[in-house]
Formats: C-alpha cells, structure tokens, sequence
C-alpha cells in the first residue's frame, strides 16, 4: 500500500516557516531512500509518516487508512518507525525487548513471545537472543530495530538514519537485509550515505526546504550526474545537481 501525504503542512511554531510546505507525495510499495541537506525536513516527514506529530493542514494516509483519531491505532500496527535517537528499556534480553514491542503494539503478551524467535532469526541475530540490549553492536542494534517492526506485522517501516554511525560492513550488512526484507515489508529510509543505495532501493526522494525537489527510480536519479563523473561518485554527483539545479 502506498503512503500518500496529501497538501502536508507542518509547523514546529505558530511564528515559524512550515517545515513541511503543502507536501504532496506518494511513496508507492518497495524501498525508497530519502536525501536532502541538514535541516530539509526529512525526520519531521517520517514523524509525520509515523503519526508522532500530526500536520495543522492536510493528512496522512496508509492505504486507505488516515493517520487520524479513529483509525490511529490501526494505522500505527501498520507503520512502524526508528527514529534518529531511540532507546530500549535497561536490562531487557533481545527477546524480550522484542516482544516487549509487539506487546505495546497490541499483541497478546504470549503471542508476542512466540512471534519473537522467527523475526529476531530473520535479522540475523539468533545467536544473540538471550543477551542483554545494551551488549549489541550499533550494526546489531539496528537490525533488532527491524525485528521489533516486524513482530507485529508492520507492513511499512520508517527508519531515520538508521546507518549512521556504522562502518561499511555493518552498513552493508544493514542494506543486505533490507533487500531480503523486499515484498515483506515496505522501508523508507532516510539517509546522508550515498554511495551505496543501488542495490538496497527502488525509488529515491529528495526533500529541500519542506518541499520535494525528486522522486523517481534510481538509475534516473543517477542520470542527473554530471557526465564527467566517475563511476562511484555519480550518485553524489546525481544528488549535488540536483539540488544545485534549485538554487540557481
Ligand atoms: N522539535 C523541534 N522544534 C522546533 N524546530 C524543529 C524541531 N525539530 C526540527 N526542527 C526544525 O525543523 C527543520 C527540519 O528539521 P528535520 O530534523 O526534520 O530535518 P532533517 O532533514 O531530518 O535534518 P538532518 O539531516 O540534519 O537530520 C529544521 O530547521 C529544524 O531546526
């Protein structure tokens, strides 16, 4: 199901410039990456897209299900979101932290428990189930991240820099998974790492000033590079024409 941001306005403060400015966009089903400079709006559109904030004009919808009052709790077992500075609970064992989530998501506790060995394999972090949270690698800590959105059945999952911090094995490893988790589950992403989002995305936004400035595939992102670009940096060239296309 798509996730449809329909005439989007939202405002940290009455006195201020929208952060998000009458935003019409669609992320259709599939892995979508999300770029722009410092400051674009990209974590206030995934709290958006989470219904953690709601915007003063406009509205949400997964599907056909509004990110307001009525459908609010359906609408969150759908959409699942990492944001940039999340905490787990001090103590907890993988399994529990995970089931600990389902539960909190409206799973009967026994349920979640059960759930939680299959979603904590398909991450790849079996071996570590029984060991405490805080004892996981940032790489590892991200991948239950994923685990938790999956036990309740989340079909979209929003991920704010979620690779930050990780070295180049972890980050693949994290871009790994999200290709396995293709046709499962529907993951947007946002990010400053450019240099690797071929294999790991079928769709690419870039958002400046609140407002989208691309959307398209990959390989047309990628055709906006500068001709003389070498092969591994042209999507960052891609990304820098853009946006320098704007200023001007
Ligand atoms: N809680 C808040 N209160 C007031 N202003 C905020 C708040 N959170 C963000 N902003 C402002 O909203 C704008 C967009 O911030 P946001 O964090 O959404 O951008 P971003 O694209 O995610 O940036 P970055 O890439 O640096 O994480 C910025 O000008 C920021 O200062």
């Amino acid at each position: 199901m798509p996730l449809h941001y329909q005439s989007c306005t939202f405002r940290y403060n009455r006195r201020t410039r929208p952060v998000i400015d009458r935003l019409d966009l669609r992320f259709s089903p599939g892995n979508t990456v999300l770029l722009g400079p410092n400051g674009a709006g990209k974590s206030t559109l995934l709290a958006l897209g989470a219904s953690a904030i709601a915007p003063q004009s406009g509205e949400i919808r997964f599907g056909e299900l509004r990110a307001h009052r009525k459908s609010l709790s359906a609408y969150r077992r759908k959409v699942s979101w990492l944001p940039q500075r999340s905490s787990s609970l001090p103590g907890l064992t993988c399994r529990e932290q995970v089931a600990y989530v389902g539960w909190l998501k409206g799973m009967r506790e026994r349920d979640a428990w059960r759930a939680t060995p299959a979603v904590i394999e398909r991450v790849g972090l079996t071996a570590k189930m029984n060991d405490k949270v805080n004892t996981l690698s940032g790489g590892q800590q991200q991948r239950l991240a994923i685990a938790q959105a999956l036990v309740h059945g989340a079909e979209l999952l929003l991920l704010d820099e979620p690779t930050v911090g990780l070295d180049p094995t972890q980050r693949r490893r994290f871009h790994d998974l999200l290709v396995e988790l293709r046709g499962t589950v529907h993951v947007i992403v946002s990010t400053h790492d450019i240099g690797d989002l071929d294999q790991a995305f079928d769709e690419v936004v870039v958002l400046e000033g609140g407002v989208s400035r691309f959307q398209g595939g990959v390989a047309d992102f990628e055709s906006h590079a500068a001709p003389e670009s070498v092969p591994g940096r042209r999507l960052e060239s891609a990304y820098s024409a853009l946006l320098g296309s704007v200023e001007q």
